[in-house]
């Protein structure tokens, strides 16, 4: 942490579009900052091995050093929380804590499938309006396809704030067996909100987010 201010590293889902934590930055509790990047290397995903959750852990891993941040608090949205985790099981000694909404733990490759089968089939422009092309789309669904964090979660040892609206239903399961697994977690099932609802509800993802951040402050 840089001098007295603790920072938060703010992580999006895929075609989060544009300054997607902006309600967060802005409400972060005072004795915070935050720092929101995209996602490293998701710019070279339509590449084989171009973009892997342990290249963008390293190059965060980086991004705190050229801030000169210590230890961070990384709160993550789907891609962005499985990268946060991937920085949590690599570089435990940088993070503060975590928050992970919508998460995952081995995405179910039937969901996995039928999803990349459906983006095969939209439009290029569909991609555009999230700022990706369809290959770089499907590449870093791969990457989540690919993903198995089952056996790795008991070692992570920062507190842990589980979150999952109750309408993104195909990420509770995860979202209940991180929270069950992770020896410092605590889980949220959100009512009424979907997926992204950082953007869908950013009031009351930013008040979840802040009471945790103020309790860890509390307890030291
Ligand atoms: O939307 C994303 O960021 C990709 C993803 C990971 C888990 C999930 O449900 O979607």
């Amino acid at each position: 942490m840089a001098g007295d201010v603790e920072t938060v590293l703010f992580l999006p889902g895929l075609g989060a579009g544009v300054d997607p934590w902006d309600a967060q930055l802005r409400a972060l509790p005072s004795g915070f900052t935050g720092l929101a990047p995209d996602i490293p290397g998701l710019d070279q995903a339509a590449t084989p091995g171009g973009f892997t959750l342990a290249g963008a852990a390293l190059a965060l891993r980086d991004l705190l050093d050229e801030r000169g941040v210590e230890r961070a608090h990384v709160c993550g949205l789907s891609l962005g929380a499985m990268t946060a985790t991937q920085l949590a099981l690599d570089f435990p000694e940088r993070i503060a804590s975590l928050v992970l909404s919508g998460s995952q733990v081995r995405p179910h490759p039937a969901l996995m499938l039928i999803q990349r089968t459906i983006i095969r089939m939209l439009p290029e422009r569909t991609a555009e309006g999230m700022a990706m092309t369809k290959a770089q789309w499907l590449g870093a669904l791969r990457v989540v396809a690919d993903t198995d964090f089952r056996g790795k979660l008991a070692s992570i040892q920062a507190p842990t704030l589980v979150l999952c609206g109750s309408r993104d239903v195909a990420n509770i399961p995860a979202a209940r067996e991180i929270a069950a697994v992770v020896p410092n977690a605590e889980l949220r099932i959100v009512p009424r909100a979907g997926h992204p609802w950082n953007q869908q509800y950013p009031e009351l993802f930013s008040r979840t987010i802040a009471d945790f951040y103020t309790r860890l402050s509390a307890a030291g």
